[in-house]
């Protein structure tokens, strides 16, 4: 007999969910899971809308399984706690980002990379480790384990921290593991979107020169006024471009499609790195020449691990940062998934779960 996901667990949940790849949501009743030893409980006050959730809910990495509750951008306040919690309790501002799972024994997990294990289980459109659906959090209740639980520090407002569950690690990871962090250096962000205008604020915070580089000249006032960085490059501009060759030690780059590396290679000084963090469903091509001269390097990042989640929370709090945020109702979410689209946000797009999601809606 086949359960259906109202049924399948003992607590009721509602969400909204894309039913296909036409990437529309709409509301939805399941269920999740009564909160186990060791698990967290929390009601959701506030969700992130990630261009990760748009690539899923149109399927666009190929990946996708219907419905899809996305959203892995979540806080909210613990509701109930399993008898073997030993870090939270209840009335705790918590948040969860983008996985929920992992094996604990694989040597990633024994290095705190619980996000390159290979048996990472992502908070929505994963299998959980009994088998149903993972669920994210455009939804009312979420129920995780302890250990991907993130504690919110109290100075920080919960809707603006939300996006640094997915935005903040995946920007603040590379930064510190590719040695990008070194007060005077010079980095470059290329996108300036939900995870470039964070990773602008923590490159900031540590010390380095940034520069946003950017197709977007209108975006250059607030990049350097309000974001605080140092200079702005249009990318399209082939004299300013050219007078910045050879100039950066590195590249962050979260430009969500498909774009030229040629032009970003040649701003790196020799044995620079350009850091791929944003996911393009289509491969980018990787001129190799421009590399070998200059030794120069491309990686990628993913995420972080929890230990280093809770670091770049702390982090944040200690330096006041925080997305700059449009919060919009639930009922806004398609109009906010077309304006995700064209780029149509400053910087990141926060749902007003808490008050407006009514399961009678
Ligand atoms: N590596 C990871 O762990 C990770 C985590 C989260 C998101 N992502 C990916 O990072 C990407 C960015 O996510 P986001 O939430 O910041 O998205 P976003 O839509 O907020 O920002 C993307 C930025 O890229 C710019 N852009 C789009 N197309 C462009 C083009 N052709 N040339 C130049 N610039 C262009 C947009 O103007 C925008 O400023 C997405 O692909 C997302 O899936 C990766
Ligand atoms: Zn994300």
């Amino acid at each position: 007999m086949v359960v259906s996901t109202e049924q399948e667990h003992p607590k009721k949940a509602f969400g909204w969910a894309a039913r296909d790849s036409s990437g529309v949501l709409s509301p939805f009743k399941f269920s999740r899971r009564e909160t186990g030893e060791k698990d967290v409980s929390f009601k959701v006050l506030y969700c992130g809308i990630c261009h990760s959730d748009l690539h899923m809910a149109k399927n666009e990495w190929g990946s996708s399984t219907y419905p899809l509750v996305p959203g892995h951008e979540i806080v909210g306040v613990v509701t109930e706690v399993g008898s073997k919690v030993e870090k939270f309790k209840v009335g705790d501002k918590v948040g969860v980002g983008c996985m929920v799972g992992s094996c604990h024994s694989c040597d990633s997990c024994a290095n705190n990379l619980e996000n390159y294990c290979p048996k990472m289980i992502l908070t929505y459109g994963s299998k959980y480790l009994d088998g149903t659906t993972t669920y994210g959090g455009y939804s009312d209740v979420m129920v995780a384990d302890e250990h991907f639980i993130v504690r919110v520090p109290d100075s920080l407002p919960l809707d603006g921290a939300a996006p640094l569950l997915c935005a903040g690690i995946t920007t603040y990871s590379p930064l510190r593991y590719f040695g990008l962090d070194k007060p005077g250096m010079h980095v470059g962000v290329v996108g300036l979107g939900g995870l470039g205008h964070v990773a602008v604020k923590f490159a900031k915070a540590m010390g380095v020169k940034v520069t946003v580089i950017s197709t977007s000249p209108n975006k250059k006032e607030e990049a350097i006024d309000h974001l605080h960085a140092d200079s702005f490059l249009v990318s399209r501009d082939q004299d300013q471009m050219q007078a910045a060759l050879g100039t950066m030690d590195g590249i962050i780059d979260t430009v969500s499609a498909v774009h030229p590396l040629l032009p970003l290679i040649g701003l790196l000084k020799s044995h620079g790195k350009l850091v791929m963090i944003g996911a393009p469903e289509k491969p980018l091509e990787l001129p190799v020449f421009p590399l070998l001269v200059g030794r120069k390097i491309v990686g990628g990042s993913c995420i972080g691990g929890m230990k280093e989640t809770q670091e770049m929370i702390d982090f944040a709090a200690k330096h006041n940062i925080t997305a700059d945020i449009e919060v919009v109702p639930i009922d806004y979410l398609n109009t906010a998934m077309e304006r995700l689209v064209k780029a149509d946000v400053r910087y990141r797009f926060v749902i007003d779960i808490g008050n407006t999601l009514k399961s009678s809606s």
